[in-house]
């Protein structure tokens, strides 16, 4: 069997640590040589992606630079918007036949799979990979959780063996990171709570203060 390849999506507007703990803690649990962050064009359940494609993908950048296993997975900003993942996950089963496919999503995003475009598509294209995350506003439905349940696979082996189909709810830490609190933080006073600032990587830090993206950061 090829090797996996894997992305995780999202709007990174900012990309923080929770973000890079949860990749990293992927890699490092499915024994995966890389990872590729992902940025979409249109986030589809949003009205804008906030900053620029531009700066989102020169912050995901930097974030690889000094993480190694980690690269920037572009494809979505060729493909039309909105970035719905199952037409994301056929372009890229397209360019990788042969290999395991792992779609990377937080807890949150599982917890709201019944909205997303044909969602019970998604496992004929690829694997789901859920990084644990803190979510109170959502319970899932029944119909969800039987989905869940149906799918889901508890040996990691499963992973590189099969090309798509299984669902694995990976044991990463959680992490409070969120960019809407960050943003949220950085437009009330222009100087962060440090325990806000501190789920930015000194690199972003710089890029948001350096382009004014937000609010300085402090
Ligand atoms: N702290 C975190 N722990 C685990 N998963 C996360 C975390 N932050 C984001 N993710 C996941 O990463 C993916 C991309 O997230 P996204 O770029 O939307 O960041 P976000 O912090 O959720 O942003 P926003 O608050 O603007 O929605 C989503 O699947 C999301 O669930
Ligand atoms: O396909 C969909 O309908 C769909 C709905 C919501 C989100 N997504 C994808 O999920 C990823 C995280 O989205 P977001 O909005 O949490 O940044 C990103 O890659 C989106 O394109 C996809």
């Amino acid at each position: 069997m090829s090797t996996s390849i894997a992305v995780l999506g999202g709007t990174f507007n900012p990309p923080h640590l929770g973000h890079i703990q949860g990749a990293l803690q992927v890699i490092e649990h499915l024994g995966i040589p890389q990872l590729g962050l992902m940025p979409c064009k249109l986030p589809p359940h949003k009205t804008t992606a906030g900053v620029s494609e531009h700066h989102r993908v020169a912050m995901v950048s930097l974030l690889c630079d000094s993480n190694p296993g980690l690269y920037p997975e572009l494809i979505e900003l060729d493909l039309p918007a909105p970035s719905y993942s199952v037409k994301t996950l056929r372009a890229l089963r397209r360019q990788h036949p042969g290999s395991p496919l792992l779609f990377v999503m937080g807890e949150d995003s599982l917890n709201t799979l019944e909205s997303w475009y044909q969602w019970r598509t998604l496992l004929s294209l690829c694997h789901v990979i859920v990084m644990r995350r803190q979510d109170l506003n959502v319970s899932r439905s029944a119909e969800l959780n039987l989905w869940i349940e149906e799918h889901r696979c508890h040996d990691p082996a499963m992973l590189s063996t099969t090309r798509w189909g299984q669902l694995y709810i990976a044991q990463t830490e959680l992490h409070q990171a969120s960019s809407t609190a960050i943003r949220n933080e950085a437009a009330k006073s222009g100087a962060m709570m440090p325990e806000v600032a501190q789920w930015l990587p000194d690199e972003i830090i710089s890029y948001i203060n350096q382009h004014k993206l937000y609010a300085n950061v402090k």
